[in-house]
């Protein structure tokens, strides 16, 4: 199958064909537009600070943001420009490289080490989306294309440095819910040398248009965490209180939200949050995910710490690796994984 970025370039489309078409976009493409600054943001600075007080601060804000959006921006995190801006190139330049390049990826299974393709799951989508994607697995064993050259150093910090961010904001999360700062990493293993991290590069070329197709449609990540960036142009959508939500981050922050695992360890307190990512017809759009789980051996299952006051358990618990199988498996709709695991209580 055609990537988007080669349907685009190689034969100068002018309008959608209609096996990307969305039938269902239409009615909901007027989203609420808001100003960055409703979203929450962190600072992640505060959170790591020895400031007692601004830490214990941060840690009410970051809580308040898990329940109130399962989403929010982190600013002044330590990760350098040039780092992202070089993470964003060396992205870039993947996507730009020779089919035969790139054909060894194509098309396999959801363990291998790297793949790439197009939609979601190219097999079962009605509908198939204008985007493509890099998936590497980086944790616990590290591996990354051979091309280009400079790919795999930057990855290799890149994916460390985000990973030690996702500890440190779990360290905050797990205190917002009253619990020990090393509960969830302790728990999840995260942090461990075991630690699952998968790293999801998205490609939306230019579409001729955008209130068609969809990049990717409504729907929340596995893992407990996830870290993004972008390439300067916008696309994200996080649906808060009914509404569809612009993001338009701020300089050199990342983008995070909570996932389906945090949604199940803590019983359903911290929901994983619905995102889509629309498309647009001007410039081709990179976005870059990086998501924190436990090992894939790991079940995931509620906290009994937090199955307190009369709450039953809300989910079942459910091995890591199996929840990816499952996602994988189906077309990708919003939180219709996640359904199969809830308790009616
Ligand atoms: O492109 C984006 O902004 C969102 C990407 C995303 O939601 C994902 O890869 O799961
Ligand atoms: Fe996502």
């Amino acid at each position: 199958m055609y990537s988007v970025k080669e349907l685009v370039e190689s034969v100068g489309l002018t309008s959608v064909p209609s096996s990307y078409i969305f039938r269902d976009t239409k009615s909901d493409v007027h989203c609420m537009h808001v100003q960055s600054e409703t979203v929450p943001i962190i600072d992640f600075s505060l959170l790591t600070s020895h400031d007692p007080d601004r830490r214990s601060e941060t840690i009410t804000r970051l809580g308040n943001a898990c329940l109130e959006w399962g989403f929010f921006m982190v600013v002044n995190h330590g990760v350098s420009e040039m780092l992202r801006d070089e993470m964003v190139r060396e992205t870039e330049s993947f996507f730009d490289l020779r089919e035969e390049d790139k054909r060894q990826y194509a098309g396999k299974k959801l363990f291998d080490p790297i793949r790439c393709g197009t939609s979601f799951n190219s097999n079962v989508d009605k509908t198939l989306l204008w985007r493509d994607y890099l998936k590497i697995h980086v944790h616990p064993h590290f591996n990354a294309p051979d091309k280009p050259s400079g790919f795999s150093k930057v990855l290799r910090e890149y994916c460390q440095k985000t990973r030690d961010i996702a500890g440190e904001l779990l360290k905050g999360i797990s205190e917002s819910l009253g619990l020990e700062a090393g509960y969830i990493n302790e728990k999840m293993r995260v942090g461990s040398s075991e630690s699952h991290q998968l790293l999801v590069a998205n490609m939306y070329p230019p579409c001729p248009q955008p209130e068609l197709a969809m990049g990717l449609p409504p729907h929340s990540d596995h893992g407990l965490l996830t870290i993004l960036m972008q390439n300067g142009i916008d696309g994200l959508q996080v649906m808060h209180e009914g509404n569809w939500v612009s993001i338009n981050p701020l300089p050199n922050s990342f983008l995070v939200n909570t996932g389906d695992h945090m949604e199940i360890l803590t019983n359903g307190k911290y929901k994983s949050v619905v995102h889509r990512a629309v498309v647009n017809s001007k410039a081709p759009r990179v976005s870059i995910g990086t998501a924190h789980g436990p090992p894939l051996d790991t079940v995931v299952s509620p906290a009994p710490e937090l199955m307190t006051d009369g709450v039953g358990q809300a989910y079942l618990g459910i091995k890591y690796k199996n929840y990816l199988e499952l996602q994988q498996s189906k077309t990708l709709s919003g939180k219709s994984c996640l359904d199969h695991l809830r308790l009616s209580i």
